[in-house]
């Protein structure tokens, strides 16, 4: 089944006395219920105003779809309290940087339990003394049901200790320790959808590993669904079930994991799957796509990438076209209107680049080496 489904979304931040920024334009997005829905691409892609918009996190920006369900429901109709409802008990936000994301002055097990408290699935009285006592008296009240629930969660994200943890205070635990608190509170709402933005990019990579683990496991066990938010293919490669490629604000390609890397369509998802080791050409060099992402009001017309892109002909000004590679996989590219089967080089030159475009034929044989 379908959880979340997403048509055609725009997203435009109104900039006073500038252009506006057209953040997200025309993106699809289907996460399937139980699996791990990959969102990858260059930074300034996209992909967290595109989850804070599943949140409706997004003041003063424009929002238009075309489709905004989430079990069905269109999400944009809901009222600001249903949509608090949501929050929490449905979807649940995991950020990349829990020390900001956390209340500082209460402690983690308190924070966990408010989560559980406000999802109300724990039997307690919560009348105005105890209320007063929970408020100010943090981390007290540890014969309550939803205590011994926030402990239960941080064991069961890996934390070890869980009733002296679920004591401290954000700022004595370490990174990773404190990505996993969050993961905790996320699962405080029993939610059926996590939406993660870099859960794990400000950790060293020993972590990093531990926690997406941890996530996968999580996500196996409570059959929740996750939209995860990543710049690395490999983590993609190693945790999601299906993945979005995004870039400057377009998806450029969708489909199910093992598609996208065993037969990549796009030159743009080529192009990024040369950036990870598993799948770098056997020269053994790490290159990335040479050049820069376009700012979004000045993307030019038609495929945003053109501009860095080897196989760019004339076509590619209008606008994106969508091509099934295969059941589940679509590309939206313009070489495949043309025939199937592409020729797309990153080591020299093209032959659609070199005929049709001789602006862009010195870029592909650049290449910048990223990491030993
Ligand atoms: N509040 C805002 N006002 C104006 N522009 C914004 C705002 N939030 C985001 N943008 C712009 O929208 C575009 C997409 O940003 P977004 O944060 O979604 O990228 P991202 O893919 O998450 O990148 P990163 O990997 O760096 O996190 C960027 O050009 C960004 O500058
Ligand atoms: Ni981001």
């Amino acid at each position: 089944m379908t959880l979340l489904d997403i048509e055609n979304l725009a997203v435009t931040f109104p900039v006073q006395g500038g252009p506006d920024v057209p953040a997200v334009d025309g993106v699809d997005l289907q996460v399937e219920s139980g699996e791990i829905h990959g969102l990858v691409g260059e930074s300034g892609s996209g992909k967290s105003v595109t989850a804070r918009s599943i949140m409706r996190l997004l003041d003063g920006a424009e929002v238009s779809a075309d489709r905004f369900d989430y079990r069905g429901e269109d999400l944009y109709a809901k009222s600001e309290a249903e949509m608090r409802q949501v929050r929490g008990d449905d979807i649940a936000m995991v950020f990349q940087d829990a020390l900001s994301a956390l209340n500082p002055v209460m402690t983690v097990g308190e924070q966990i339990a408010e989560v559980v408290r406000h999802h109300g699935d724990v039997d307690e009285s919560a009348g105005l003394l105890s209320e007063l006592r929970r408020k100010y008296v943090t981390g007290t009240r540890t014969s309550a049901a939803s205590w011994r629930r926030a402990v239960e969660l941080l064991e069961t994200v890996g934390i070890a200790d869980p009733e002296d943890v679920a004591m401290t205070y954000p700022h004595q635990l370490s990174g990773g320790q404190r990505q996993r608190v969050m993961i905790a509170s996320a699962l405080g709402g029993d939610p059926d959808l996590i939406v993660a933005d870099e859960p794990t990019t400000a950790l060293d990579v020993t972590v990093e590993a531990g926690i997406l683990d941890e996530l996968q496991h999580l996500c196996d066990e409570f059959g929740v669904a996750m939209l995860l938010i990543t710049h690395d293919l490999g983590v993609v490669a190693e945790t999601c079930d299906s993945v979005t490629v995004m870039y400057s604000g377009s998806v450029m390609e969708h489909g199910r994991t093992d598609q996208l890397f065993e037969n990549p369509a796009h030159p743009y998802t080529k192009g990024l799957l040369r950036s990870i080791p598993e799948q770098a050409p056997s020269d053994g060099e790490l290159a990335t796509i040479p050049g820069s992402a376009p700012e979004p009001s000045e993307r030019p017309d038609g495929c945003p990438f053109r501009d860095r892109c080897p196989a760019a002909f004339d076509a590619c000004s209008d606008p994106l076209p969508e091509h099934v590679v295969d059941d589940g996989h679509v590309t939206r590219c313009h070489l495949y209107t043309e025939g199937d089967d592409p020729e797309v080089s990153w080591d020299g030159p093209t032959r659609r680049a070199s005929e049709v475009n001789g602006a862009v034929d010195d870029r592909t044989t650049a290449t910048e080496v990223t990491d030993g």
